[in-house]
């Protein structure tokens, strides 16, 4: 596997990618040369970013071996996601390993900024002492307006509340539960939170309602004096409405890390004395660093793996407990759904998946796509995984339905599929014993006790004597050793079914050979 790495990640990272065995290239200048990076692009499976390099759809129509790109970092506006979920790449990102930086920098381009000290650094430094520029303004018992409490908003929160700020915040998406839990008051409109600030302070992603949210209109209803902060995403605060406020002595002051175009050197707000510019340094520090480096390292190699990965951005969000607890089931799920293809062939209309018993408690919308990756892999390969496979039953016509049941049958849990087609519906149905061992249960009615390996035999035959000795003795001639042997008939002398688990695959010839013994119905071997 080789891996490009476009921008700058901690020493860590670069060595857990390298030592995973996989190859890496690093090459900075490739977030900015474009050219370059489409031409080289289609060598590499994974590519790692911070927040330059832009992954657009022009970029994947060349990476045609891309299956995971790494976000070493939080915000993901550069990467087009419909691009990566169509194409099944996953795209990892590292969400919780700078949000500390974030919120240190914010307050430090606070207080910066509304102490002048940048400023006042410059003009000392210029051997000049003046103390009279300089005057600013003390944080206790002033409103803090903070748009979006989430990680970095809630950080920021409770860390002035230390300096006797009162905090209030707009956040549309998120429970009264999360106000309360940080002690900030809820303000339901954004213009209110405008009018009632002293400070404002935005931590919501870049999105189509994001961008230009504290423009000109807002800033017309402002305290006279406000003082902003933009440590999240150029443009949330319209940067010509903010130039406009400055001149018009509506803002006193801005603390400014992100712009709407970077790297950029020629924008008005550095013209403006009382704007304070980082150059988009809120996670640059190398604990943050080490932290994205680190985590991105293994993000990617799992995902490369083909795994689940807890910080998948285009996967169902999972916690890394809830991911090790639904591990197991994942496996099931792709078990019971490779079933299908390998034994019927009947195209899908509907597939209907029951969770009952303690499973019905958990996530199981990853388990879902584990049971969608497994219907199509058999038919798909490779082009199906857990980012696509929604997508994939969706352009196939095929309608997706779960549902839950927490009462307990015979299984302490259990994961049931029924898949409808014109003619029939097949199911299968599977439990975990214990912690981690798969156990199919069923198969179109028959009940069984197996254990998936990588190789099953399943043969529907006539009840009789003699069926189990001509599979025997004609597998026996092929060299090809029995593991286990199950053997389910719900009516006897009708319909059975044969589950063999074998140690190697069972060549054509011979599975002809079974196929013509009288009584058999119906023979295939299932790779699992
Ligand atoms: N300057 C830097 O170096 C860094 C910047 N960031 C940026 O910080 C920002 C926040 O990151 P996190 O706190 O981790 O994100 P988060 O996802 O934890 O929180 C964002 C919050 O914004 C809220 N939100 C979304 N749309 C909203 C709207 N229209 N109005 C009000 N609230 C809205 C969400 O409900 C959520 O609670 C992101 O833009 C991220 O890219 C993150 C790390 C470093
Ligand atoms: O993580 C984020 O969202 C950031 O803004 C940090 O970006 P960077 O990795 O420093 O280019």
């Amino acid at each position: 596997m080789k891996v490009l790495v476009t921008e700058k990640i901690a020493e860590k990272g670069i060595e857990a990618l390298k030592n995973s065995g996989m190859e890496i290239d690093v090459d900075i200048q490739l977030s900015v040369d474009r050219e370059r990076l489409l031409d080289i692009i289609k060598n590499y499976d994974a590519i790692v970013v911070r927040s330059v390099t832009k992954i657009d759809e022009e970029f994947y129509q060349h990476a045609t071996n891309l299956k995971v790109v790494g976000r070493a970092g939080n915000g993901v506006d550069n990467i087009n996601m419909e691009g990566a979920t169509n194409r099944g790449i996953i795209v990892v990102n590292t969400p919780e390993a700078n949000t500390v930086s974030a919120a240190e920098h914010t307050i430090g381009l606070l207080i910066a900024s509304c102490r002048n000290i940048p400023q006042a650094n410059s003009f000392i430094k210029n051997r000049n002492w003046d103390r009279s520029g300089f005057k600013g303004t003390e944080l206790q018992g002033k409103t803090l307006g903070i748009v979006g409490l989430g990680r970095i908003g809630s950080l920021v929160a409770t860390r002035m509340q230390a300096f006797g700020m009162r905090v209030i915040a707009y956040d549309p998406y998120i429970t009264d539960e999360r106000f309360s839990k940080f002690s900030v008051e809820k303000i339901k409109k954004l213009g209110d939170l405008v009018k009632k600030s002293d400070f404002i302070s935005v931590h919501t992603p870049k999105t189509e309602e994001t961008f230009g949210m504290i423009g000109e209109e807002e800033f017309k209803t402002a305290k006279k004096g406000v003082r902003v902060v933009n440590c999240a995403r150029g443009g949330i605060i319209d940067e010509d409405a903010l130039v406009k406020a400055i001149r018009e002595g509506i803002v006193a002051s801005a603390g400014i890390d992100v712009l709407v175009n970077e790297p950029n050197t020629t924008s008005p707000l550095l013209d403006l004395d009382n704007v304070i510019i980082t150059p988009h340094l809120g996670a640059d520090t190398v604990e943050a660093q080490n932290n994205v480096g680190v985590t991105i390292a293994q993000e990617v190699i799992s995902a490369l793996k083909g795994g689940m990965v807890p910080n998948a951005v285009n996967l169902p969000t999972l916690q890394h407990q809830e991911l090790e607890a639904l591990k197991s089931y994942l496996q099931l799920g792709e078990v019971l759904g490779k079933l299908y293809h390998q034994l019927e062939k009947k195209p899908i209309e509907k597939i209907e998946v029951i969770y009952s018993g303690t499973v019905a408690d958990m996530e199981t919308s990853a388990v879902t796509l584990a049971i969608l990756k497994g219907v199509f892999e058999p038919i798909l390969k490779e082009r199906v995984n857990y980012v696509n496979a929604r997508l994939t039953a969706k352009n196939r016509g095929i309608s997706v339905v779960e549902s839950k049941q927490t009462v307990n049958g015979d299984y302490m849990n259990k994961v049931r599929i029924n898949i409808i087609t014109k003619e029939k519906t097949f199911t299968a149905a599977g439990t975990i014993f214990g912690k981690k061992d798969a156990r199919i249960v069923e198969v179109n009615g028959f009940e069984f006790d197996a254990t998936p390996t990588p190789y099953v035999l399943v043969a529907n035959n006539t009840d009789k004597p003699g069926m189990i000795g001509q599979i025997g003795t004609l597998l026996g001639a092929s060299k090809v050793n029995i593991a286990t042997m199950q053997v389910s008939r719900n009516v006897k002398g009708q319909e059975a079914m044969m589950f063999l688990t074998v140690d190697s695959e069972v060549d054509k010839e011979t599975l002809n050979m079974i196929g013509n013994v009288e009584g058999i119905l119906k023979i295939n071997l299932v790779k699992l």
